[in-house]
């Protein structure tokens, strides 16, 4: 049943308090808008109707009554209607008329209506559409709806907030405490532009790493007809993949509009990198005797490859069975172990940063040098010095050595070409003769032929960098000497001109340093070029080994990550906004990093096992995420990313003004680290089947696996926190019984056991970590789990009246920002479920009646 009203513009009709009963009590809020006219005389007709399927607009038509209303009323149910004048209401005491609800001729009593005139300015100063009130011995729940709420920022309506979440949804509540006071509930719900703009940054990334180890592909140099053949083949469905990832980019940048994927396009192929339904979901709450608090919760879909399907399962089984086939492939191609892949991308990253670095440094030096400036020279030579050392350290690692053995059986017939040679070799040694006069000199010889190949060249090319590197600054420090020594001599005697002229003459810094320079730069030329060919060879193993797979999984993988970051960029920034001003947060930040606490309701059976293997990889990926905050110089505050795969840096750019608020540490670039944790429980009816039937072992790795994470995390964070630096820190003790609580329900292996989540994410909070709730489409159970975590937060952090525990959650699932979301995705105000699949969910985890039903999503 329902009540309607009519006669006056009505919004939304709002019922808050279902009680099955035959006294039933039902409650409803109306707003007129500031330009509607209401006067005292103006009269207002209330009728009342029983609807069977509000969403649906759909009446129990048997019980229709027969009334001479108007057309709006045909196939509706009607009870009773009352008039009253404004006025009444106004003047009556306590602003609140008891009118009797008669049938439609005016005979028969079938009821009485309760009026409760609410200003707007007793809750906030904003306009709104409706208002709900539950009027029940004055113990309201209240609910508003802003059309234009406060920016979810809060009033200080921050810049780069408002340029990152949009659409936002308001919803405002009064509950009663449990010393009969009110509390106030501000809910808000946003949609966020980063769902966008990280994967398209993202993107760009990989075209970008693509597309250069394509090149370097081709540039591997002639190889022997096998490894010529396999490097073709790769190279063409590598660049295939690279049209696709072209093709993906060009799509995301012809979409306008809406900054969210619906659930309904989990399975659109161009916005597969797009994380589903992604939103930030705020609780604030302002009650009369503790502090204002919020708390923010991330939902997003399981970051998961739909396009790809499930049928094999996802990231995790496809990537150790990758693995494993790959081993066995050993005839065709040389294996390398993942680890020794990745150092092998690591080595071609060093090269592509280190390479140009060293090349502008060593042009400084030389700048300084035709300048004759002691100091800026010393200053050059120290920059240059530093990342010489840390390119020569770079290759110091026996795979490249095994790889340039490994590639040179690969040369057709063992010969290659002559690599280019250094105009100078460091060999020669620094003595003075040779550097003033730099002379064609014994040079390392190419590769040798296979019976010839001589391990030691690689050394010898490699220690030349550091030769070089050493003559330069033995003559930088000949050149200071000469001219402090020269300075003492011009300041004992007044020089003649003619001397200080020869004096400059000899000394001409620039054509010292030159050859020196070059020679250097020949160095290290060398050592790229073999290393670069020989770490790309082990790329082409690691591509040629599980053809077409292996790109397959990168997708995949790539698809996935794309999808948690997002939502962890999202999830970091509004962290930030919120810690800004609590310096024990902001030391955390830089000293530890950021706990980011991962809530799964995903169930290990069917499909949803295989979204897990993906999710749970995905989150594991976001391990190698690291952020630096950075000064905004535009007003374009979005987050530019940079790095390559399993090596990102994502930086936020913040108004100069919240620049300044943070610590120097922060300020001059310190790379904050994340500790991303997953913990999952199965709620509905299909992990009742995995239960019964089939696996949970996924499930319990998962958990097991990231309770080892988050107690190192929390280790970390005892040891490199002062003990007074966090406001929960005295509850460290109970941080401890709660890990171990955690820990125990994890082994229990109880089914659906939702203390799991319930202590992970009381942990997280208590962390100061970053909140996310995902399910499939973070749509229904995400809101059953968000709500019921709110109204929890409200009993035991904010004394909630117990009695009204339900009636909260009840009211946020029907009337809150959730049931608004299920609406923005499926266009129906129905959360997906039935009534079987609410028998098998956890009891707090059921929607109230009316609010959920069939939809087709
Ligand atoms: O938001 P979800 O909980 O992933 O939505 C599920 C819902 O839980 C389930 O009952 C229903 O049968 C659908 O599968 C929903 O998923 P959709 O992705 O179809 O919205």
């Amino acid at each position: 049943c329902g009540v309607g009203l009519w006669n006056f513009p009505v919004s939304r009709i709002y019922q808050t308090s279902p009680i099955l009963s035959r006294d039933p009590l039902f409650l409803t809020g109306v707003t007129f808008p500031p330009e509607y006219p209401v006067y005292e005389e103006t009269k207002i007709k209330l009728t009342v109707y029983d609807v069977k399927d509000k969403s649906q607009d759909t009446v129990r038509t048997s019980v229709l009554l027969d009334h001479r209303e108007p057309r709006a009323d045909v196939g509706r149910s009607f009870l009773g209607c009352t008039t009253f004048r404004v006025g009444d209401l106004m003047k009556s005491k306590e602003q609140q008329l008891t009118l009797t609800l008669r049938t439609s001729d005016g005979g028969k009593t079938v009821g009485t209506i309760e009026v409760n005139l609410v200003k707007m300015g007793e809750i906030e100063d904003e306009e709104a559409d409706h208002v709900t009130t539950d009027a029940q011995d004055q113990k309201c729940a209240l609910v508003r709806e802003c059309t234009a709420p406060e920016g979810i920022s809060g009033k200080d309506n921050l810049p780069l907030l408002n340029a990152v979440l949009k659409n936002p949804i308001c919803k405002l509540y009064r509950f009663p405490t449990s010393d009969n006071k009110w509390m106030q509930i501000r809910e808000q719900m946003a949609e966020t532009t980063l769902s966008f703009h990280v994967p398209k940054e993202l993107i760009n990334l990989h075209i970008k790493e693509d597309m250069r180890r394509n090149q370097e592909l081709k540039e591997l140099g002639e190889l022997a007809p096998h490894w010529d053949n396999m490097r073709k083949n790769v190279i063409a469905h590598c660049d295939q993949m690279l049209s696709l990832y072209q093709d993906t980019l060009a799509e995301l940048g012809k979409h306008t509009g809406s900054s969210f994927k619906s659930s309904c396009n989990k399975g659109e192929k161009t916005l597969e990198f797009i994380p589903i339904n992604l939103h930030l979901q705020r609780m604030h709450v302002h009650s009369p005797c503790l502090k204002d608090a919020v708390y923010d919760v991330i939902t997003m879909g399981a970051p998961a490859a739909h396009c790809q399907g499930f049928k094999n399962g996802g990231l995790r089984k496809l990537l150790s069975k990758f693995e494993a086939e790959r081993r066995n492939t050993g005839y065709q191609c040389i294996y390398y172990s993942p680890e020794n892949t990745a150092k092998a991308k690591e080595v071609l990253s060093n090269i592509n940063h280190l390479q140009p670095l060293i090349s502008s440094h060593a042009d400084l030096l030389l700048n300084s040098a035709s300048q004759r400036s002691p100091d800026s020279l010393k200053n050059s030579l120290k920059m240059l010095s530093e990342k010489a050392e840390l390119f020569v350290h770079a290759f110091k690692d026996q795979l490249v050595r095994s790889a340039l053995l490994a590639l040179y059986t690969a040369r057709p017939g063992c010969v290659l070409k002559k690599p280019v040679m250094p105009r100078n070799s460091a060999e020669e040694g620094c003595d003075s003769q040779h550097q003033d006069h730099p002379s064609q000199i014994k040079r390392q010889d190419s590769i040798p032929h296979h019976s010839e190949y001589d391990e030691e060249e690689w050394d010898r090319v490699w220690a030349n960098v550091g030769k070089s590197l050493n003559c330069v600054i033995a003559m930088v420090d000949r050149l200071l000497e000469k001219d402090n020594s020269s300075n003492i001599k011009e300041g004992e005697n007044d020089p003649s001109p003619a001397d200080c002229k020869m004096s400059h003459a000899g000394g001409d810094w620039y054509e010292k340093l030159y050859p020196l320079v070059i020679t250097l730069k020949d160095c290290m030329g060398e050592v790229v070029t073999r290393a670069k060919q020989s770490m790309t060879f082990v790329l082409l193993q690691e591509l040629a080994c599980g053809l077409p797979q292996c790109l397959m999984l990168t997708l995949r993988r790539d698809i996935v990550f794309s999808q948690a970051l997002a939502g962890l960029v999202c999830g970091f920034i509004i962290k930030l906004h919120t810690g800004l001003h609590d310096q024990g947060f902001l030391q955390q930040l830089h000293t530890v990093g950021l706990l980011v606490q991962y809530e799964g309701l995903l169930s290990t059976y069917s499909e949803e096992a295989g979204m897990l293997e993906d999710m749970a990889v995905g989150i594991s990926d976001l391990q190698k995420v690291m952020f630096k905050i950075i000064e905004a110089k535009s007003d374009d505050f979005l987050p530019v990313i940079t790095g390559r795969r399993e090596h990102y840096v994502i930086e936020v750019q913040l108004p100069a003004k919240m620049f300044e608020l943070l610590p120097q540490e922060i300020k001059e670039g310190k790379l904050l680290h994340m500790y991303p944790v997953l913990f999952n429980v199965g709620i509905n009816e299909q992990q009742t089947l995995a239960e019964r039937f089939g696996d949970t072992t996924l499930q319990e790795n998962v958990n097991q696996e990231n309770f080892e994470l988050l107690k190192e995390y929390y280790k970390l964070f005892t040891e490199k926190m002062p003990p007074d630096c966090l406001p929960h820190f005295q509850e460290q003790n109970d941080l401890k019984g709660l890990l171990e609580n955690l820990h125990q329900n994890i082994q229990a292996k109880k089914r659906k056991n939702v203390e799991i989540m319930w202590l992970a994410a009381t942990i997280c909070r208590k962390l100061n970590g970053i909140r996310f709730t995902c399910c499939k489409s973070a749509k229904d159970r995400t809101s059953m789990s968000v709500t019921l975590e709110q109204c929890s937060i409200l009993r035991d952090e904010h004394q909630l009246h117990k009695d009204f525990f339900i009636r909260a959650l009840d009211c946020m699932r029907r009337e809150g920002c959730r049931i608004e979301n299920v609406l923005k995705n499926v266009k129906c105000r129905k959360y997906a479920f039935n009534m079987i699949q609410l028998m098998a969910f956890p009891k707090y985890y059921r929607p109230p009646e009316g609010t959920y039903g069939k939809a087709d999503t």
